[in-house]
């Protein structure tokens, strides 16, 4: 056992005020922390334990691309205001063949795109970039991920009830949008290995 001024200090338990130390325990990785807590006895407020993991953590995560508005493309969506006709079936089915990735709903109304991606990271990044186009464009999709990794994108067109121009321009846009598949689900569709995948 450490005698003397050791055995103060190992005895001393002190809340070390988060925002006095802030810069040490941010670059400080969570676990030196833990063991120095462990090793003196000294309890660091969780306020700091929490910077610090979250800093450390912050340092490790995937970078997140910067919004870019894709003005290069040929067409861009128009302000989706009531009063726009909803596009007609035919014209639909006249798109679809260039959309390959796409289903058409049975009432017409929707267009949706599913897949498995790599992992939660990758969906994530791909609904984070679908995110910045459709900021973009003034045009929105539904957005679901689950199973940690499901990801379906749902178009339409909310003003109208169904599918404009909007969701076409929408469709084609989301398709250059780089995705990192699940392997065995790319093995299942191939035809995604066509589309911007990573
Ligand atoms: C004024 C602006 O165009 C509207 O609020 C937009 C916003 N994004 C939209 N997204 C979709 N999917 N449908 C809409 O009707 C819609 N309207």
């Amino acid at each position: 056992m450490l005698g003397g001024p050791f055995s103060r200090l190992t005895h001393i338990s002190f809340i070390v005020h988060w925002r006095c130390m802030r810069q040490l325990f941010l670059s400080t990785p969570c676990v030196v922390l833990v063991a120095v807590s462990a090793a003196f006895q000294v309890s660091f407020s969780p306020a700091a334990l929490s910077t610090s993991y979250c800093q450390s953590m912050s340092e490790s995560a995937p970078e997140v691309s910067p919004p870019s508005c894709t003005r290069d493309a040929k067409k861009h969506c128009v302000p989706c205001e009531g009063g726009l006709p909803a596009l007609s079936i035919e014209r639909v089915q006249a798109v679809l063949p260039s959309l390959p990735l796409w289903r058409l709903s049975k009432d017409h109304k929707r267009l949706s795109r599913s897949f498995t991606a790599k992992n939660f990271a990758a969906a994530l990044a791909f609904i984070d970039a679908v995110g910045a186009v459709a900021e973009c464009e003034g045009h929105h999709p539904d957005l679901h991920l689950t199973s940690y990794r499901e990801v379906e994108v749902v178009l339409y067109t909310h003003a109208v009830g169904g599918l404009t121009e909007n969701d076409l321009i929408m469709a084609a846009l989301i398709d250059t949008v780089p995705a990192s598949y699940s392997p065995k689900w790319l093995k299942e569709h191939p035809e995604a290995g066509k589309s911007a995948a990573r």
